[in-house]
């Protein structure tokens, strides 16, 4: 892992989430440094030995084995394995313990490098790694793989704990997240909403941000604007401004089709038999899509009764007692209604597994979306214009669901239960698959909004779009911490 060159040390959370954005917006980052070329700078990422989905490993032996073998300066590194924590309260208390007991082991790895550490850019559930930066004295920037509104209610967290003496949950009226129409107290992510270890985790995030150098945000900021400005303007936290917030939008392929002598996916095969924006896709993230049975059965109903074509991305339960909380594959005939499947076969397809969300939102037949609202998810579904029926399941999708329909009006709105475990009725369902996919005004306007959202997500990445200056920006700050020539060569 020796380089001569100056190096920017990315410090991931191994989670499908979040490592594949950061990765991707660490190499960027590095192009924009002279990396891909220039020798200016070189990238180092350490990984942690995350209880990871089958999917995530086989994605990051593949991302080290195409990027080793890519002739770029990157290297990677992974850390010793530590004692996972067994009493942990929640995911948000297990994820903070686990990275907390990598200090010693990051420490090591950053004082070992032959090459100088221009800047350390960790995940924003990595803040506790935040000590062992300032010890070293190296320069931290956090990244946040979420919206910039949930970053704004982080920030804000610290403050509001101060405010408010019960949980937040009990608050009367709404909550203040500035730059957002006043948010219910309902739609707070889960962690926050009654005070705990995962809560103070949280607060103790939000006021660890303020420490960083700067935060890259996974986002598009033309879609965001309000609370981009208000962060900027100091309104999160009182008395103090946040730390700068770059913006770094997705970038994702605009080459839909397989190469050549490749074999399409089967989803991907399929839909290319449907009509164009024909079909509505269904898919929940890494963790998500695995629902009780009668909840199975309403989906089913639904899809059934709506009368549109879709692509259902259904997973089996998680398994109980194991480490990763990742869903198993779905065994279609035990969890379906009896003759669903003969009687959709010719305007269904239900998944039973991991599918290539990416290649399948890059698809013509797909015109709806109905999501979990993981922010990956949200962007993807953007950058390729299709609107959204939000149905959040856990961590701060309730929020995005929220921001996607009454603030930026790319989806259209759908019931969840969240006090039933997010449950959908069937009539729900099908009412918000037949307003996204036909031809009610407000699945009209979702459409509209989705479309004007692809554009701005595609300028941003442009040269002179607003990710594209953030990149520059950012890669002129760390080059300028070690000292060498503001010499950023153009890339996204
Ligand atoms: O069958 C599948 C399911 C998912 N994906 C991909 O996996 C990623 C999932 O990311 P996301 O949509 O953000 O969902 P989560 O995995 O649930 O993401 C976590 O991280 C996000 C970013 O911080 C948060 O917004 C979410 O609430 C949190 O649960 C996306 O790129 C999807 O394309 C697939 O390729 N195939």
């Amino acid at each position: 892992m020796a380089s001569a060159c100056p190096t920017i040390v990315l410090i991931p959370l191994c989670v499908p989430g979040h490592l594949p954005s950061m990765f991707e917006a660490g190499k960027r980052l590095f192009n924009s440094c002279g990396g891909g070329g220039g020798g200016a700078m070189s990238l180092t990422v350490l990984f942690t030995q995350m209880t990871m989905s089958a999917n995530l490993i086989s994605d990051v032996d593949d991302l080290i084995r195409k990027e080793s073998g890519s002739g770029l300066d990157i290297h990677f590194h992974h850390l010793p394995a530590v004692e996972l924590p067994t009493d942990s309260p929640g995911a948000e208390n297990f994820i903070m313990r686990f990275i907390q007991l990598h200090a010693p082991h990051v420490k090591a790895a950053l004082s070992g490098l032959s090459s100088p550490v221009a800047a350390v850019v960790a995940d924003y559930f990595c803040t506790t790694l935040f000590d062992v930066t300032l010890e070293l004295a190296l320069p931290v920037y956090a990244y946040f793989s979420s919206s910039a509104s949930m970053l704004a209610l982080i920030l804000r967290l610290p403050a509001l704990d101060e405010e408010v003496t019960g949980d937040l949950v009990d608050m009367e009226g709404a909550i203040d997240v500035p730059g957002m129409p006043p948010v219910p107290a309902a739609l707070l992510p889960g962690p926050l909403m009654t005070k705990g270890p995962n809560y103070e985790w949280m607060v103790y995030h939000g006021k660890r941000l303020m420490e960083a150098a700067g935060i890259i945000v996974y986002t598009v900021a033309e879609l965001e604007p309000a609370v981009l400005a208000a962060i900027a303007d100091g309104r999160c936290v009182p008395g103090r401004r946040a730390p700068t917030v770059y913006t770094v939008s997705p970038a994702l392929s605009v080459k839909a089709a397989p190469g050549d002598g490749e074999r399409p996916h089967e989803c991907v095969a399929w839909l290319d038999a449907q009509p164009p924006a024909s079909v509505v896709l269904l898919c929940f993230g890494s963790l998500g899509g695995s629902f009780p049975p009668p909840q199975v059965h309403e989906i089913a109903d639904a899809l059934e009764r709506s009368g549109h074509r879709f692509l259902w991305v259904l997973r089996g339960p998680v398994p109980a007692g194991c480490g990763a909380p990742y869903p198993t594959d779905a065994n279609v005939d035990e969890l379906l209604p009896d003759g669903f499947l003969e009687r959709t076969k010719d305007r269904g397809l239900v998944w039973p597994k991991w599918a290539p969300q990416k290649d399948i939102m890059a698809r013509p037949a797909v015109g709806g979306f109905v999501t979990h609202c993981g922010w990956n998810s949200v962007l993807e579904s953007l950058w390729h214009g299709v609107p959204m029926a939000p149905w959040p399941l856990y961590a701060e999708q309730h929020l995005k669901a929220f921001e996607l329909v009454s603030v930026m009006g790319v989806a259209v709105a759908m019931e969840v239960d969240r006090e039933r475990g997010n449950y959908v009725e069937a009539a729900e369902l099908e009412r918000a698959v037949r307003s996204l996919m036909g031809g009610s005004e407000e699945g009209r306007k979702a459409r509209e909004k989705a479309a004007e959202a692809k554009a701005l997500c595609r300028n941003a990445v442009e040269e002179g779009g607003s990710s594209y200056v953030s990149l520059q920006k950012l890669a002129r700050e760390m080059l300028a911490y070690c000292g060498c020539e503001a010499g950023a060569s153009a890339s996204l």
